[in-house]
């Protein structure tokens, strides 16, 4: 239930803000817009071109929530209101983009694009306006770990000064620039640093997110049922979609890179803190991760078929698992980060958020979701006749 009196970390009452979020129909959005639904004052003008994974939030309009939550359809690109929602708004959140790595390297110019030129107007007409900012950056601004360069039997791999990452020490390792892979992180690089030089030189309040593989329910899409048949969506609903189809998981260059994963849950309670908090957050660039979650994604890929077999019923494959290379499952210019552990110092101090659900539980609610979700439309699917 939402309640008037919230209190913010220094015992002060939240007062209610209007926020324009962008990319509010999205994965992350969806679930902060539920979050401020359910449990704040605060007002959404919700932005998107689609809204399928908030319209249970938007109809039917009799909910508690509902005056406190529009939604206007709108592609940032090309939209004269975009600059009058900002305006109308106390904080801007942008999570408009396109972040899934399928594209980076198959869709370069879009990608660029939409992680750089597309959020410029965003940025300007929050510093013009005098409107704080919460942008959306990502883990991948740091790239490759400089314990990736040591050879692979050097002790000082096991060193987290080689591997940790953290917000103010870390430098940024991109491939070189055929390896078109790292044309999102160099364009999320860029609009932090634009937002920073913002701040420095113009005095724009803004916070910047580096989510850390953030899952759970209405991640991407399951190609075929919610999105196109030979769409390649993030490792979630790829691996989602083969235990639903019974088919094995494909391993990308063996699944030996490393991933730490937080339950999407955890995430958005750290970004309702940033939101209440601003005299805390604004200025900051924040890691949001769990750094006891970290599992190779052949380990994942595991994790998930054990977990499946349990939420489901359904017995494992006896060969769960397939290798596959990277160039034939993403094309040329695929490259990978090699290890993701998020350093929490930052957000420890300024916000004393920590995540909470383990690996295995998050994966179980979110299995649980997927089949509770797909399961009887994929079987459908498979059961009509291939037109010929
Ligand atoms: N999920 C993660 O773990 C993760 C990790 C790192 C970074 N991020 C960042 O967080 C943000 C949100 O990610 P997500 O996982 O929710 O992705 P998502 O693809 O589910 O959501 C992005 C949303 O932005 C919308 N959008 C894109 N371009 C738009 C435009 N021109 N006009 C209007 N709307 C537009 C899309 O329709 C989509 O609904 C992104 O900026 C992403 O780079 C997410
Ligand atoms: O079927 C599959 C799909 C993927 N992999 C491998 O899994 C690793 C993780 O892949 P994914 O979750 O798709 O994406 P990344 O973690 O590499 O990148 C994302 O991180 C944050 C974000 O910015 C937004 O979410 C995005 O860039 C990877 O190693 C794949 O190769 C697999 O083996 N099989």
């Amino acid at each position: 239930m939402a309640s008037a009196a919230r209190l913010d970390l220094d015992g002060n009452a939240i007062k209610p803000m209007t926020i324009c979020m962008i990319g509010a129909g999205g994965f992350i959005g969806s679930h902060l817009c539920e979050k401020l639904t359910a449990e704040t004052m605060h007002k959404v003008l919700a932005v998107d071109v689609y809204n399928d994974k908030i319209r249970h939030l938007l109809e039917p309009a009799t909910h508690s929530w509902s005056d406190r939550i529009q939604f206007h359809r709108i592609n940032i690109k090309h939209d004269s209101r975009l600059e009058g929602l900002i305006k109308m708004a106390d904080l801007t959140v942008n999570l408009a983009a396109i972040c899934t790595p399928a594209d980076y390297n198959t869709r370069p110019l879009d990608t660029i694009y939409s992680n750089f030129i597309d959020a410029l107007p965003v940025v300007k007409y929050c510093s013009e306006n005098n409107k704080r900012l919460i942008h959306f950056s990502t883990c991948e601004v740091y790239g490759k770990t400089i314990g990736s360069f040591l050879p692979k039997d050097s002790p000082l791999r096991q060193d987290p000064a080689y591997y940790l990452l953290k917000e103010d020490a870390s430098p940024c390792i991109f491939g070189s620039i055929e390896k078109q892979r790292w044309s999102y992180a160099c364009a999320k690089q860029l609009i932090e640093r634009l937002i920073y030089a913002e701040g420095a030189e113009n005095g724009l309040e803004f916070t910047i997110v580096r989510p850390f593989n953030w899952i759970g329910p209405r991640m991407d899409f399951i190609p075929g049922i919610d999105g196109p048949s030979e769409g390649v969506p993030r490792v979630l609903a790829c691996f989602s979609n083969n235990l639903l189809r019974h088919e094995p998981l494909k391993l990308v260059d063996g699944g030996q890179s490393q991933r730490t994963f937080v339950y999407i849950k955890d995430a958005i309670e750290a970004v309702l803190l940033m939101i209440d908090n601003p005299g805390r957050a604004n200025g900051h660039i924040f890691n949001v991760g769990n750094p006891n979650n970290e599992a190779t994604v052949k380990q994942l890929a595991e994790m998930m078929t054990e977990v499946y077999a349990k939420v489901s019923g359904e017995p494992s494959l006896e060969v769960p698992t397939v290798d596959v290379s990277s160039k034939e499952f993403y094309g040329e210019g695929y490259d990978d980060s090699d290890k993701r552990i998020p350093d929490m110092t930052i957000i420890n101090k300024q916000l004393g958020w920590n995540p909470k659900t383990s690996l295995w539980d998050l994966l179980e609610s979110t299995l649980t979701y997927q089949h509770r979700t797909y399961a009887e439309a994929i079987k459908e699917a498979i059961a009509k006749p291939v037109a010929s």
